[in-house]
């Protein structure tokens, strides 16, 4: 099958109808979401909702129980090439340095061994790694462990990168440079992302568009588009509303989570 949106665009990820169970669990119930090439989502909701499971999906770690997923107009039946993943874990070669992570995959694009490791310095000088280039894992903070596997990602040229709380683990310094590498990184490389935050700051910084999710099992309750000028000024009003928008969306969904829809009818506090 092949996915197209009604304006003829095709979707660099399009899910289509998808519900997901695990053991007959619903986790997430009808997603149908298109998401556009070159674009930066953020995925938020409430814990539980289904997030890890849209990106598990979109990589092909785990098979739709009923629908399709679509990356690049392909069903997405495995693991795909040009998809690209980074967890809050780094998942670096423990046994290779710094630099050694970075050329393994720019081999594997096809740089002689010699050229991947010039470009592997180049990149790691980017993100202030320049003199920890022959570190081992073990050997780096959190921070730098994870800025080397953002780097390892993009020198991948994915045209999918696919983000679960990838600066979850970083303090907040740490995460701000974070977030100016990616988005640097990213204008430049073309490709799409689909990230998962718990942080709103960060989906309100990164986000072309935010994708909220609810309910277990989840759903996509709205989808909203960000548009202001990065770097963004949270300060701006249009960002400030919608971050009220997504404070409220979590609490009452916090709520919901706590008391059940028969015990808040009965209360008459939401819908
Ligand atoms: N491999 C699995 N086996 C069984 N159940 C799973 C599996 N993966 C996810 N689930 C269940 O599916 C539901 C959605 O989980 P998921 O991790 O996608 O949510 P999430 O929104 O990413 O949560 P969080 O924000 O806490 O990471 C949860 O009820 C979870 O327990």
């Amino acid at each position: 099958m092949t996915a197209r949106t009604g304006a003829g665009i095709r979707p660099a990820i399009r899910f289509d109808h998808v519900s997901k169970a695990f053991d007959n669990r619903p986790a997430v119930e009808d997603i149908d979401l298109a998401v556009a090439p070159g674009s930066f989502t953020v995925l938020i909701g409430p814990s539980g909702c289904g997030k890890s499971t849209l990106l598990g999906m979109s990589a092909g770690l785990e098979p739709p129980t009923e629908g399709y997923v679509f990356v690049h107009d392909c069903e997405v039946k495995g693991p795909t090439e040009g998809t690209a993943l980074l967890f809050q874990q780094h998942n670096l070669f423990p046994w290779m340095t710094a630099a050694g992570n970075v050329a393994f995959a720019l081999e594997n694009t096809g740089l002689s061994r010699r050229d991947a490791r010039g470009e592997a310095l180049r990149l790691l000088g980017h993100v202030g790694l320049g003199a920890f280039a022959d570190k081992v894992p073990a050997e780096l903070s959190g921070g730098m462990r994870q800025r080397v596997a953002l780097v390892r990602a993009f020198a991948l040229k994915p045209r999918l990168l696919l983000m679960d709380e990838p600066f979850g683990a970083l303090d907040h310094q740490t995460r701000r440079m974070m977030q100016a590498y990616l988005l640097a990184t990213w204008r430049d490389s073309g490709a799409t992302v689909m990230l998962v935050t718990h942080d709103l700051t960060e989906a309100l910084v990164l986000a072309d568009r935010i994708v909220l999710m609810s309910g277990s099992p989840g759903r996509v309750t709205e989808v909203i588009d960000v548009i202001a000028p990065r770097p963004r000024d949270l300060a701006d009003p249009a960002l400030a509303a919608i971050c009220r928008r997504l404070e409220a969306h979590l609490e009452a969904e916090a709520i919901r989570g706590e008391f059940g829809p028969d015990e808040l009818a009965r209360l008459g506090v939401l819908s």
